[in-house]
């Protein structure tokens, strides 16, 4: 298809938004505004097949706004089109961008020096592929390996859009565990900190966590007294403040579900329908969904819409489809009777000397405990402790401790040092301590999406090519579940023989 000069023919998917383009062309041809007409490049091409009156408007404020910044236009050939969302993300790649030449003019200055601060300054893959479409103000879909940057994605996001002048909830980040929105908000507030901003200019954005297990009586007060800007919540907390209408959600600007797939596997499934359908409307926000693992994409994608939880022009980004499971993961397993356990873990603990660990056991069984069983993770725990590993902290994390004890294990674990982490599922979703070198399923994972999360608890560090290791304990009749994993994440087993 060849265009002549002057002149410019788009067939535009109504789903690409006029901003989100006029960034692609920004990034693909670099214009400082000082070229001769004729040396400017520019080729866009979009497919897409009908067009109807509404579609046609949305690209014709496109064609002025490119004619608003260029004077002329080159001949466009195929082979150099942007297609896709995709393609705007390679775009990105080919050229090598920072995350400073992604997000300035979008993210104020004093957060991109802080990710700099960070080392932060490359982006991941999906940083790379989402962050045009997100502040492009399109609903996302952001779906990832485990340990590839989703939280920064979407905080860099909300950060190009509050206003910390406006005393409002601007942003509402929805977690299914205490545990990971201690985390988020911890590296909201890391980004958000101004330390180096003259007194007057130093008003920063407050950042909330409003997490199950506490009394809230703190952020009670808090909210009368003056509104956060973000509010990092699990959906419990969040209810209860809706309903006592503590909080108010009509400035709100983004809303993030993060571990969107378990949100909507838990029972408080109904909650988050109200919070997306009844609380505030989708007009009036972006919503981000994210996760390693969304089972059945293209369905849910298809709700998403149907549902009217997200806006139909809704992005699915799905960084490394075929890889869901980060590339540097070591898998091995190890087949042995049940009572052998023990003794084959603190070999394995031997020999592996890992750095730090965590060791997944499954909840206890109804059945385990109406016979009066220990559950498995105090006995282990136990087993552990007197087994002198030398110089690791040895801790545990589940679901019915206390959340004190619960976030003094967690802030330990955060301090640095070595440890050994004894850990129900409850740790293996979005929990990232980066340090941790291996991992030991003691139970084979109820199904492979728990495979996934409990593996990424590993090789959290994007840049970093050192191998991690997750090994198996198993008996020889849960071989072909393992196996029948490996075929779902397309990974492959190694059997060791101690
Ligand atoms: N651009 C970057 N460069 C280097 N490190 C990064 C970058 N972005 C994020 N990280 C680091 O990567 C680690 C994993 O990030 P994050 O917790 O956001 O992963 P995630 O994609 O949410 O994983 P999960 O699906 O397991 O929740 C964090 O320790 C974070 O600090």
């Amino acid at each position: 298809m060849v265009l002549l000069r002057g002149s410019i023919r788009l067939v535009g998917q109504a789903s690409h938004s006029t901003e989100m383009l006029l960034q692609a062309l920004q990034w693909k041809f670099p214009f400082t505004g000082n070229e001769r007409p004729d040396t400017i490049p520019l080729a866009l091409l979009l497919t897409s097949a009908s067009i109807g009156s509404k579609r046609r408007r949305s690209t014709r404020t496109l064609i002025n706004s490119i004619r608003s910044q260029r004077t002329s236009v080159s001949p466009i050939t195929s082979s150099s089109s942007i297609s896709t969302n995709e393609e705007v993300g390679r775009f990105v790649a080919d050229q090598q961008l920072t995350l400073r030449n992604i997000c300035e003019g979008h993210v104020p200055d004093h957060i991109l020096r802080r990710i700099e601060e960070l080392g932060y300054h490359m982006p991941t893959e999906i940083q790379r592929q989402a962050l045009p479409v997100l502040f492009s103000g399109q609903d996302c879909i952001l779906h990832a390996q485990t340990g590839s940057g989703k939280t920064l994605a979407y905080l860099l996001q909300i950060f190009s859009v509050i206003n910390i002048q406006r005393s409002a909830v601007q942003a509402l980040i929805v977690v299914p565990t205490r545990e990971l929105g201690m985390q988020v908000a911890k590296v909201a507030r890391i980004l958000a900190a101004k330390s180096d901003q003259p007194v007057e200019e130093n008003k920063s954005c407050t950042i909330m966590a409003l997490l199950d297990g506490g009394t809230l009586r703190r952020q009670k007060s808090w909210l009368k007294a003056d509104p956060p800007t973000i509010i990092v919540a699990t959906l419990g907390s969040l209810c209860q403040m809706l309903e006592k209408q503590m909080i108010k959600l009509e400035s709100m600007r983004v809303l993030v579900i993060d571990e969107v797939d378990f949100m909507f596997n838990s029972s408080q499934v109904s909650s988050l329908r109200k919070l997306l359908i009844s609380y505030t409307s989708i007009n009036n926000r972006q919503t981000v969904f994210a996760s390693a693992s969304i089972p059945q994409h293209r369905r849910f994608l298809y709700d998403c819409i149907q549902q009217k939880w997200t806006k139909g022009n809704v992005v699915h980004i799905h960084a490394n489809p075929i890889q869901p499971m980060p590339p540097r993961l070591h898998h091995r397993f190890l087949i042995c009777s049940r009572n052998e356990r023990h003794s084959v873990l603190l070999s394995l603990l031997k020999s592996d000397a890992p750095q730090s660990a965590i060791v997944f056991v499954n909840e206890q069984s109804e059945k385990s405990k109406k016979a009066g069983n220990d559950p498995e993770t105090s006995v282990l725990l136990d087993v552990l402790k007197k087994s002198h590993l030398g110089g690791h902290e040895i801790l545990l994390l589940e679901e019915k401790i206390n959340f004190n004890s619960r976030a003094a294990s967690f802030a330990e674990l955060r301090q640095g040092g070595a440890y050994l982490l004894v850990a129900t599922d409850i740790a293996g979703r979005g929990v990232d301590l980066p340090d941790t070198t291996h991992i030991y399923n003691f139970d084979l994972p109820k199904d492979a999406v728990h495979y996934l999360h409990r593996a990424g608890r590993t090789g959290r560090k994007p840049f970093s090519q050192t191998k991690c290791v997750v090994t198996t304990i198993l008996t020889s009749q849960e071989r072909f579940v393992l196996q029948r994993y490996e075929n779902e994440l397309m990974f492959q087993c190694e059997e060791l023989f101690l």
